[in-house]
Formats: C-alpha cells, sequence, structure tokens
C-alpha cells in the first residue's frame, strides 16, 4: 500500500472512496470490500482519500477511535492500494469543493463509492449530487447493526463513552478497541 499526502497521487485509473473512516468500522470496511470488488473487475487500484484528523475530530472535539498509523494498518488488511491523507485543519477545511474536485480529477476515478450521507468542502457545501456532476458516483446502501440501527463511528463513540466497550467492539469489527482518546 502507497501512502500519498494530498495532491500528490497521480494515476490514470482508479476506483475511489473517501471519508473520515475514524475506526473503519464495518460500515467502512463494506464500503471499502465493494469499491475493491469494482477495482478489481476493472483492474485499477482501489484508493482511499482520508482525512487526518477526522473532521469530526478537528471541528467537535470528538474522541478519535484511530489514530492515523492504526487507520492506515486498517486499510493495508483491506487491501487498499493507495491512500492518501490530507491534513485536516483550519486552512483545509476552507478549501472550496471545486478545489477538491480538481485534485480527485489527477487520480481518474472510473468510479467512487460513498455512503448516502457524504459531504465534502467548505461548509459541508458539496453532496453526492455535486460529486456526480463530476464522477460517477455510487452509493452503498447503509450497513445496519442487528438491532437495526445504521453503524457510525458517532455510535462506537458513544458506547464507549458508556463502557459498552464489547458493543463498540461489535461494531467496529476488529479486535482491539482504542483506549479513548
Ligand atoms: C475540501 C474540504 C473542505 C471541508 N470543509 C469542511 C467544513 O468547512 N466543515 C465541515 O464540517 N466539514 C468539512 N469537510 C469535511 C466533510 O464535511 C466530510 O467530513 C468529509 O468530506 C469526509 O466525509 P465523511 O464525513 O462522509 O467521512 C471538508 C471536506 C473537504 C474535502
Ligand atoms: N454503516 C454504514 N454503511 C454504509 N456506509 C457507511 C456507513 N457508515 C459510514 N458510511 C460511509 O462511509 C464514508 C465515510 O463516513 P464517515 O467516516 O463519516 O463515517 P461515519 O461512521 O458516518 O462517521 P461519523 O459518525 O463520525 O459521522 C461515507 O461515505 C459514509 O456515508
Amino acid at each position: 500500500m502507497r501512502v500519498h499526502t494530498a495532491g500528490t497521487c497521480k494515476l490514470s485509473a482508479s476506483v475511489m472512496t473517501i471519508g473520515a473512516l475514524d475506526g473503519v468500522h464495518r460500515g467502512h470496511q463494506a464500503l471499502i470490500c465493494q469499491a475493491r470488488k469494482r477495482a478489481l473487475v476493472l483492474g485499477v487500484p482501489l484508493v482511499v482519500y482520508t482525512f487526518d484528523p477526522p473532521p469530526r475530530v478537528f471541528f467537535q472535539q470528538a474522541m478519535q477511535l484511530t489514530t492515523i498509523e492504526e487507520k492506515l494498518h486498517r486499510l493495508e488488511h483491506l487491501s487498499v492500494d493507495h491512500v492518501v491523507v490530507a491534513g485536516f485543519d483550519a486552512e483545509y477545511s476552507t478549501r472550496e469543493g471545486s478545489s477538491f474536485l480538481r485534485e480527485l480529477r489527477d487520480l481518474h476515478p472510473l468510479e467512487i463509492w460513498v455512503g448516502h450521507d457524504f459531504r465534502f468542502g467548505s461548509n459541508r457545501g458539496g453532496d453526492i449530487s455535486t460529486l456526480r456532476e463530476s464522477f460517477p458516483v455510487n452509493v452503498l446502501d447503509s450497513i445496519l447493526c442487528s438491532s437495526g440501527e445504521i453503524i457510525s463511528s458517532s455510535r462506537i463513540r458513544a458506547l464507549l463513552m458508556q463502557d459498552r466497550h464489547l458493543q463498540a467492539e461489535q461494531l467496529l469489527g476488529w479486535q482491539t478497541v482504542q483506549a479513548k482518546g
């Protein structure tokens, strides 16, 4: 797996997914595995574009589930070929969606896979329909847990805050739950 800083990766074709991916939980894993299947069918590399720290950690001081090192370790385990890591800070957060889309063009994505609530760009101004104006976008159905709720990093954080480690671990789908940050 190759790791790139934002703006430095150029590929002639790819399949991509984009997200904070904090914890690389079972929903994220399904998204990455679906993108990986398509990358294999199309014979192109699988690229994950992610943010460090996760925007929700930067803006809301949310508990960080995985360090960037642990996130990269998990992505490698999922057979990701390239990871682009954008250092998420005040300057990056003001970047317009159009500038972000220009960067993605250098990766020539044949398909981008996201979940239904994906947003991007300054003040979360871009959404799936904006992304679709530039690229073929596929939306994965939400992965639910056994009680029927959507698996999310926020839900896992809430479980950890309540010391419900076993439930958090089940949603994460990895053997080790990181200590509270
Ligand atoms: C260029 C760029 C600027 C962003 N600016 C903001 C922002 O101003 N406010 C915000 O809450 N999130 C911002 N984000 C983060 C997105 O809202 C979102 O968290 C990110 O694209 C990852 O998607 P995900 O939350 O579905 O994982 C920005 C993302 C990008 C790519
Ligand atoms: N349970 C899920 N099923 C399918 N896709 C998901 C699921 N959870 C997240 N995704 C998708 O994964 C990508 C990255 O999402 P993100 O990292 O924001 O996860 P999250 O769990 O929603 O985080 P948070 O709770 O902090 O907002 C997005 O495209 C999102 O829609």
